[in-house]
C-alpha cells in the first residue's frame, strides 16, 4: 500500500467541507486546481505545446461551426416557459473523466460565434493567389454569408422569443396583478429576530440559549401569516428538544400533533418526548401494518397529544385511500383515519425526505392537514434548489408555492393535470400555468446571467429569511458545550494487484462509455452507466464487492438489481425485480425527465417508490453474506480495508477506548470488515436496511450499552440520518457518495449535544480511483448548498454558469 495520509483540518479546509467551520467551506470553495494538488498527490504535469497559429484559426472556425449547428438544434426545440421538472442528474462524463463535448450546455449567448473568429479565417500574411486559393476564399466567403444569415435569423428569432415571454408575463399579472406586488409585499414582512424565552417549566433539561431563542423565534413564527416555518439547524443542536417545547407551549391543544420521521428514528423521538417532559404527553407510535394502531378511529387517536409515523406508513396509508389497489376487477380504498384528523401541529422531522415534490411521500404530506406547520431539518437541500420548493409547498409559503393561470385568476396550491392535460380547476390547459417559483427563482437561478442570478439569489433568501431559522455549530459550540470535530481525509493509492485489476475494469468501462457517447445513446442507457459506476466504486473497496457477486451466489435472498447487494429497504418493480430503495430512487432521479426502463430486463419501468419494505428472512440475509460465498481461508484484504483497520488500530495504540461508527454503502463492504475485525479482535455490532426497525434499535441499544463493542458497521442508506449516537466519537466514512449532504449527515451521528469527546471523521479515499472525482464532484454540489442555504455568496459566485447548469440540471 503506499503511503499518502492527508489532515486536511478545518482551518485547512482543503477537499473536505466541515461544517463546523464555514470558513473551510469558502476556502474549498475558493480552491484553484493547484490547490487540489495538496489532496490529490502530485502527478507529472503534462507539458504542453502551445498551438501554432494556423490549428488556432481551424479550432476556431470548428468551434464556430459547432456551436451554430448546437445552435440551430437549440432553436428548433420546443422551448417551455416552464421551468423543467427537474431532477439532478448524475453527469457520467464528469464522474468518469471523460472529455465531453459541453457545447451542448454552452449558454445560448455564448453559443453565437464571435466575430473576430471570422476576421481570423482572413488573418495572416499575403500569400500568391491560385485558382485554388481563390476558389477557397470564394467558399469562405459563402459560408461567411451563410452564417450571417443564419445569426439575422436567430436574432429574429431571439427576439420572437423575448417577446413572446413578455406577453406571456403581461397576461399572467394582467390575471393576478398581486404578482406586480409580490416582491415588495414579501419585503414589508418584518423579518422575525430570534430573542430568548424564559425556560419552559414543563421542559425538564435546561435549554440552551440559541434553543430558547429558536423556541421563542417558532411561537412568535405560528402567530404569521405562514403558521409555521422551516427549523433548519445544524444537525445534532436539538431540534427535538425544541420542537417538544413547541409542542409544550400551548398544551394541552385542542387536537394532537404528528411528527412525521424516518422509520429508523420512531423510538428515538418517542423516548425523547417522554424524557424532556416527564412523560406529561400522551405519545401513540403508529404502525401502519401494525393492526392495533391501524385500525384505531379519529376519537381513538384524538385521545393522544403526539402521534409519531413514519414517512413510509404515511406514504401507504394515503395511497391506500386515494389509489387503493385492485382485486379482481373492483379497486378497493381504505379510508385512513390518521389522514382524515385536522392535527394542531404538524412536524416532518428530516424533512429533506419530501425533496422530491412528485414522490408519493411528498404529496402524503402535503395531504396532511393542521393549524400549523413545521419543517426540521439540518441539511434542506441536498442536490438541487428545485428541492426546496417542496417545502415551501409543505409549508404553504404563497404565492411562491402557487401556479397561476395566465388566462384566469385561478391560482392552485396543490396543483395537478387531469387525463386531458387541463387543470381541474379552470379547465385551461397545463401551458397556461406557471410556477412562480419556477419563474422567479429556479430559472434565473440556474440560468446564464449572472445578474439575473444574483437578484434571483437575493430573492431566494428574502423568503428564507422569512420562514427559515438556521444556527451553525461554530456560533455556538460554546454553549452546546461541543467538543471540536476535525476532518481527516485518509487517501493512499491501489496496491499493484488492485491497480492492474481496477486499470483493466476502468478501461472496459470506459469504452462501454465513450460506445454510448459516440452512438448517441447515453440517455438511453442509465441502467448500464449506472452500473459501470457502481462497479468502479465497488472495485474500489474490494474486488471481491464485483468478483463475488450476489447473482452468482443463488442465494434465496432479495438481491438489488442496481447494486447487486442484498436489498436494503427493498422494493419490487412491477416487472418483479428487487431494489435497494434508495438505489431505484437514485436510478430514476439520473433519468430525468426520462422514462427509464428496468435495470434488469429493460422494459418500461414501473415501481411505487414508497410501497412498504419486503420484509426478508433475517436467517437467509445473514446466510447470504458475502463470506459465505468467498474462501476466507485465502482471502485477500483490500488496500481500503488496511486504511480502516491500521486506522482502528492507531487508536488503540493509544489506549483510548474511543468507539468508532464505520459508514458504507455497500452491506457487502461492512460484511468483509466485519469479518477482518473480528480477526484483528475488534468487537463490532451492525446495522443495515435489511432490519426490521425492531433489530435496528437493537443493534443501535447494543452499541450504546456495552463498552466493549468497539465498532458500529452502519449501512448508510439505513443508519445515516436521525440517530443520536454519541457513545462514538470517530466515524470512518468508508466510500464517498455523490452528495456531500448525505456524508453530513453520517458525520453528525456523533457530533452533536452530549458529546463529550472531540470527534474526528475520517473519509477513506482511494487516490487512483473514481472516488477522487466524486470527492470533487462533492465539492461542486458543497456551494450550491451554501450559497442556497446559508446565504453564502462568495460560495456561489465560485460557481460558473455550468457548474450551476449542472448541480441543478443535471446537464
Ligand atoms: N438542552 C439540552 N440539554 C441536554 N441535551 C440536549 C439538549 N438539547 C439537545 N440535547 C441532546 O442533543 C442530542 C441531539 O439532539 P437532536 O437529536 O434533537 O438533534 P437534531 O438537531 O434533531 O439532529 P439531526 O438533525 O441530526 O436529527 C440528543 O441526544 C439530545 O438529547
Amino acid at each position: 500500500m503506499s503511503k499518502g495520509k492527508n489532515r486536511a483540518a478545518s482551518s485547512a479546509g482543503k477537499g473536505f467541507i466541515d461544517d463546523s467551520e464555514d470558513d473551510a467551506l469558502s476556502e474549498a470553495l475558493s480552491l484553484d486546481s493547484s490547490d487540489f494538488e495538496t489532496i490529490t498527490p502530485p502527478r507529472k504535469r503534462q507539458k504542453t505545446k502551445a498551438p501554432t497559429k494556423s490549428k488556432v484559426v481551424r479550432r476556431a472556425s470548428n468551434k464556430a461551426r459547432q456551436l451554430l449547428s448546437s445552435y440551430t438544434d437549440l432553436v428548433d426545440e420546443d422551448v417551455s416557459e416552464e421551468g423543467s421538472e427537474d431532477e439532478f442528474i448524475l453527469d457520467t462524463s464528469e464522474i468518469l473523466g471523460i472529455a465531453s463535448d459541453g457545447d451542448s450546455d454552452v449558454p445560448i449567448r455564448d453559443l453565437l460565434p464571435d466575430p473576430a473568429i471570422f476576421e481570423d479565417l482572413n488573418a495572416g500574411p499575403s500569400r500568391p493567389k491560385t485558382a485554388a486559393r481563390i476558389a477557397a476564399n470564394s467558399k469562405k466567403r459563402a459560408k461567411k454569408a451563410e452564417s450571417n444569415r443564419r445569426l439575422r435569423k436567430f436574432a429574429h428569432i431571439r427576439d420572437r422569443w423575448d417577446r413572446k415571454r413578455a406577453m406571456n408575463r403581461d397576461r399572467l399579472e394582467e390575471a393576478h396583478p398581486k404578482l406586480l406586488t409580490m416582491w415588495q409585499d414579501l419585503a414589508d414582512i418584518p423579518v422575525l429576530k430570534p430573542v430568548e424565552a424564559t425556560q419552559p417549566p414543563s421542559i425538564n433539561r435546561k435549554l440552551k440559549s440559541f434553543q430558547l431563542e429558536g423556541l421563542n423565534w417558532m411561537m412568535r413564527q405560528e402567530k404569521t401569516q405562514y403558521r409555521g416555518g422551516l427549523l433548519g439547524d445544524e444537525m445534532g443542536m436539538g431540534k427535538t428538544i425544541q420542537a417538544v417545547s413547541l409542542i409544550m407551549s400551548d398544551y394541552p391543544a385542542r387536537a394532537p400533533s404528528l411528527v412525521v420521521v424516518p422509520p429508523v428514528a420512531l423510538m428515538q423521538w418517542s423516548n425523547e418526548i417522554a424524557e424532556y417532559t416527564d412523560g406529561t404527553l400522551k405519545v401513540l407510535v403508529f404502525h401502519g401494518t401494525n393492526s392495533k394502531t391501524k385500525n384505531m378511529s379519529v376519537r381513538e387517536l384524538k385521545k393522544y397529544d403526539v402521534i409519531i409515523v413514519s414517512y413510509n406508513s404515511l406514504e401507504s396509508m394515503h395511497r391506500k385511500e386515494t389509489k387503493g389497489w385492485t382485486r379482481g376487477d373492483d379497486i378497493i380504498k381504505e379510508a385512513s383515519a390518521l389522514m382524515a384528523i385536522k392535527f394542531h401541529r404538524l412536524i416532518l422531522d428530516e424533512a429533506h425526505s419530501i425533496k422530491s415534490r412528485n414522490t408519493g411521500v411528498a404529496k402524503a404530506c402535503f395531504a396532511l392537514q393542521g393549524d400549523y406547520k413545521w419543517c426540521l431539518s439540518g441539511t434542506p437541500v441536498q442536490n438541487r434548489i428545485g428541492e426546496f420548493f417542496s417545502l415551501l409547498r409543505f409549508l404553504e409559503i404563497r404565492p411562491f408555492a402557487d401556479y397561476f393561470c395566465r388566462s384566469c385568476d385561478c391560482e392552485q396550491l396543490h396543483w395537478a393535470l387531469n387525463d386531458e392535460h387541463m387543470c381541474p380547476a379552470c379547465d385551461h390547459s397545463g401551458a397556461e400555468h406557471v410556477s412562480i417559483f419556477n419563474q422567479e427563482l429556479l430559472n434565473p437561478i440556474t440560468g446564464d446571467v449572472a445578474a439575473l442570478r444574483s437578484d434571483a439569489m437575493d430573492k431566494l433568501h428574502m423568503i428564507t429569511a422569512r420562514m427559515m431559522l438556521r444556527r451553525m455549530k461554530r456560533d455556538h459550540t460554546s454553549s452546546m458545550e461541543l467538543p471540536p470535530k476535525e476532518i481527516v481525509i485518509h487517501n493512499e493509492f491501489f496496491g499493484e494487484i488492485e491497480r492492474d485489476f481496477s486499470s483493466s475494469i476502468m478501461t472496459n468501462t470506459t469504452r462501454k462509455f465513450d460506445t454510448y457517447v459516440a452512438q448517441g445513446v447515453m440517455l438511453n442507457n442509465y441502467a448500464n452507466i449506472f452500473g459501470l459506476i457502481m462497479q468502479m466504486r465497488q472495485v474500489a473497496n474490494h474486488p471481491d464487492l464485483l468478483l463475488k457477486k450476489h447473482s452468482e451466489g443463488g442465494q434465496n435472498v432479495l438481491v438489488c438489481n442496481i447494486c447487486d447487494e442484498p436489498a436494503e429497504e427493498a422494493i419490487r418493480s412491477r416487472c418483479h425485480h428487487e431494489f435497494c430503495r434508495s438505489c431505484i430512487k437514485s436510478y430514476i432521479q439520473s433519468a430525468g425527465d426520462d422514462s427509464p426502463d428496468c435495470p434488469r430486463c429493460h422494459i418500461a419501468l414501473s415501481i411505487d417508490l414508497e410501497q412498504p419494505d419486503i420484509e426478508q428472512d433475517e436467517d437467509m440475509v445473514k446466510k447470504s453474506s458475502i463470506i459465505n460465498r468467498i474462501k476466507m481461508e485465502n482471502w485477500t484484504s483490500s488496500s481500503k480495508i488496511e486504511m480502516l483497520v491500521y486506522d482502528l488500530y492507531k487508536l488503540r495504540s493509544k489506549k483510548q477506548t474511543l468507539k468508532s461508527i464505520v459508514f458504507s454503502q455497500f452491506t457487502s463492504m461492512l460484511q468483509l470488515i466485519e469479518w477482518r475485525l473480528r480477526r484483528a479482535g475488534f468487537n463490532t455490532v451492525m446495522l443495515d436496511g435489511s432490519m426490521t426497525p425492531a433489530q435496528r434499535q437493537k443493534s443501535i441499544e447494543y452499541f450504546m450499552k456495552n463498552a466493549d463493542v468497539e465498532v458500529f458497521l452502519v449501512s448508510l442508506k439505513a443508519g445515516g440520518v436521525a440517530l443520536n449516537l454519541t457513545e462514538a466519537s470517530r466515524v470512518f466514512i468508508v466510500d464517498p457518495w455523490w452528495n456531500p449532504a448525505a456524508e453530513w449527515q453520517s458525520a453528525d451521528r456523533c457530533h452533536r449535544i452530549g458529546q463529550k469527546r472531540p470527534c474526528v471523521i475520517t473519509r477513506l479515499v482511494i487516490e487512483d480511483s473514481v472516488e477522487s472525482r466524486m470527492v470533487l464532484l462533492q465539492e461542486k454540489k458543497a456551494a450550491m448548498i451554501s450559497g442556497t442555504i446559508n446565504n453564502d455568496k462568495v460560495a456561489m459566485d465560485k460557481l460558473s454558469p455550468e457548474d450551476l447548469q449542472f448541480l441543478f440540471r443535471g446537464t
